[in-house]
């Protein structure tokens, strides 16, 4: 279904609700500068880390793409987990993964609530932009702590910039972006407003520091496309 959340006049915050989850896949696709491409780079580079049997887990896996696709790409048998919140996405989800014929644990629990054992790779994707900062590095340190030796974090951000000038820029960009996807100049400034002190972006160097204050041992940004980061943290 087509993205037409932010047509109307909105007065609420943001929230990954029954409306949002049944246009995700699209509002995703139009929202985010080469999702896809994102999406395909995130797998490869998971998929070179990965054995048999190996745990992995996508934070905010919304309705599964990302574990779907993975599944269909690795040459391996993966023990797949996903968390999520939103339970609007997770029913997506399920139905995706079934149709699929991918074998997936969704689980609808905070991040903050749940431990990932023994996990080889944790995925997440424009997801860590959602948790407060505190928060977001207590989640992070854990992440860390989670994973095997080797373990990897590949996760993705929209990024600001800490000058005001090329920030500026960044966002008419995406402005421009957002009208060739179709979206209406009242759209956009909606979902901007609806978005307001929800999703709150780091610098590229902050979430640098971030990974590396938690105890990885490397990280790097794989991906980017102005205020869009892809990164791929190492453990030791
Ligand atoms: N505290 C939380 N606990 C659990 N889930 C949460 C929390 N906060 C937000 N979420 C969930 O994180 C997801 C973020 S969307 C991820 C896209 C996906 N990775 C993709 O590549 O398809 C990104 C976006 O919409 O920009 C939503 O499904 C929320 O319900
Ligand atoms: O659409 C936006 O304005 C964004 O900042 C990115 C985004 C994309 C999809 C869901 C939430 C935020």
């Amino acid at each position: 279904m087509i993205d037409k959340v932010f047509n109307k006049s909105i007065t609420k915050q943001f929230e990954f609700d029954e409306e949002v989850a049944s246009v995700f896949d699209d509002m995703l696709n139009r929202s985010v500068p080469f999702y896809k491409e994102m999406q395909r780079l995130s797998i490869n580079f998971a998929c070179n880390f990965l054995n048999e049997n190996d745990k992995v887990y996508d934070l905010g896996c919304s309705t599964a793409s990302t574990l779907i696709e993975l599944s269909k790409h690795c040459i391996h048998n993966l023990q797949l987990i996903g968390i999520d919140n939103s339970e609007a996405m997770l029913n997506r989800a399920s139905k995706k993964a079934k149709a699929f014929g991918v074998d997936i644990n969704l689980i609808n629990a905070d991040l903050h609530d749940v431990s990932y054992d023994d996990a080889k790779l944790i995925l997440s994707n424009y997801t860590l932009q959602f948790i407060r900062p505190l928060q977001r590095e207590k989640l992070v340190k854990k992440i860390y702590d989670s994973l095997q030796e080797k373990g990897i974090f590949i996760f993705s951000e929209k990024v600001i910039s800490s000058n005001s000038t090329l920030n500026k820029q960044s966002i008419d960009e995406y402005y421009e972006f957002k009208k060739t996807q179709g979206y209406s100049e009242f759209e956009i400034s909606q979902k901007r407003e609806a978005l307001e002190n929800v999703l709150i972006p780091y610098t590229e160097e902050e979430n640098k520091k971030m990974i590396l204050d938690a105890g990885f041992s490397h990280c790097e940004t794989i991906f980017k496309w102005v205020n869009f980061a892809t990164f791929i943290a190492i453990k030791k």
